[in-house]
């Protein structure tokens, strides 16, 4: 994908450096745009080796409603360990607001059901997007991911929050906003995952998979990822893989790992880097 090493190579040249929440201090900028069509290929990235198992797994976590990470921990993926309690919580993120968003009366929203009701139902509609940034859940800055938690808050705000859907022609699309974006660790899993929940809603709705849009407001690279970046800017990417979903499950939510299958992935190395906390 030559869009992201474009963005990469943006930032690490025109970014002003920045210091942040985590200590660490960034290079940012604000306000980008990844645009990428499904049918030229799946968006894993090829110029450093991405694990796909992790960001499946992500992905039905979230949609099965779990906010705890021993269910991940369960399928070898540790992507979220470092902001759990000693119990595996996480509070009320992502899998939380998407499908049981609380209401004031005490009734709990499911997003999820809303926008494949929609897309089957009502697809020239422009109201079809879910959203995780609930204001009464959101955690206090100045306090520790963990302690947020036992405060029966999120250990952290969203990121990838707006996500909005578009139908024309017996395509889908989907448009993500990114409030906040790690560009060399999170950005590849955020395209990834928003690809393949497009594919996962085409599939359901009997759409056909057309572009995803990923929109970013602080667009960073961790100083301490430099030495990674120069090297990703080295490389020059290679074909895209193609996905297979293996059957047709009964709804969104029975979507198991071994149901995808990643066709001529011939990526670079993976390239170790430590992430912010
Ligand atoms: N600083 C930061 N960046 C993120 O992208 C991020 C957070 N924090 N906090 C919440 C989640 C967790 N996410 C993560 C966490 C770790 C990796 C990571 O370390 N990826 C490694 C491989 C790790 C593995 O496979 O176990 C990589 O090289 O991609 C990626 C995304 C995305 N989010
Ligand atoms: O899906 C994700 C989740 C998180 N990130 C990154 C973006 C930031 O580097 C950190 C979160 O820190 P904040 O201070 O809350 O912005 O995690 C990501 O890129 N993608």
């Amino acid at each position: 994908m030559q869009t992201y090493l474009d963005l990469m190579q943006d930032i690490y040249t025109q970014g002003l450096v920045k210091s942040d929440r985590t200590g660490v201090g960034t290079r940012s900028v604000f306000g980008r745009q990844i645009r990428h069509d499904l049918r030229t290929g799946f968006p894993l990235l090829t110029t450093k080796k991405l694990h796909f198992k992790s960001i499946v797994c992500e992905l039905l976590w979230f949609l099965s409603g779990d906010t705890n990470v021993k269910t991940l921990q369960a399928q070898g993926v540790n992507i979220w360990n470092e902001w759990a309690t000693e119990t595996g919580d996480l509070g009320p993120i992502y899998g939380k607001q998407w499908t049981a968003w609380p209401t004031a009366d005490g009734e709990h929203l499911n997003q999820i059901d809303a926008v494949v009701h929609a897309l089957k139902h009502n697809p020239e509609s422009r109201r079809i997007l879910f959203h995780g940034w609930n204001p009464a859940d959101l955690p206090d800055e100045g306090l520790s991911p963990q302690e947020n938690v036992k405060r029966g808050k999120m250990a952290l705000p969203p990121c990838h929050l707006l996500y909005q859907f578009y139908v024309a022609e017996g395509h889908l699309s989907a448009q993500l906003y990114l409030r906040s974006s790690d560009t060399f660790l999170g950005l590849p899993y955020n395209i990834a995952s928003l690809a393949l929940l497009t594919h996962m809603l085409a599939q359901q709705t009997d759409l056909i998979a057309h572009e995803i849009i990923l929109t970013t407001g602080d667009s960073h690279l961790y100083l301490n990822h430099d030495a990674q970046v120069q090297k990703q800017l080295t490389r020059t990417p290679k074909p895209l893989p193609e996905l297979k979903i293996l059957r047709r499950p009964e709804s969104l939510y029975d979507y198991r790992f071994e149901d995808f299958a990643i066709l001529g992935y011939d990526p670079h190395p993976h390239i170790a880097a430590p992430i912010a906390v």
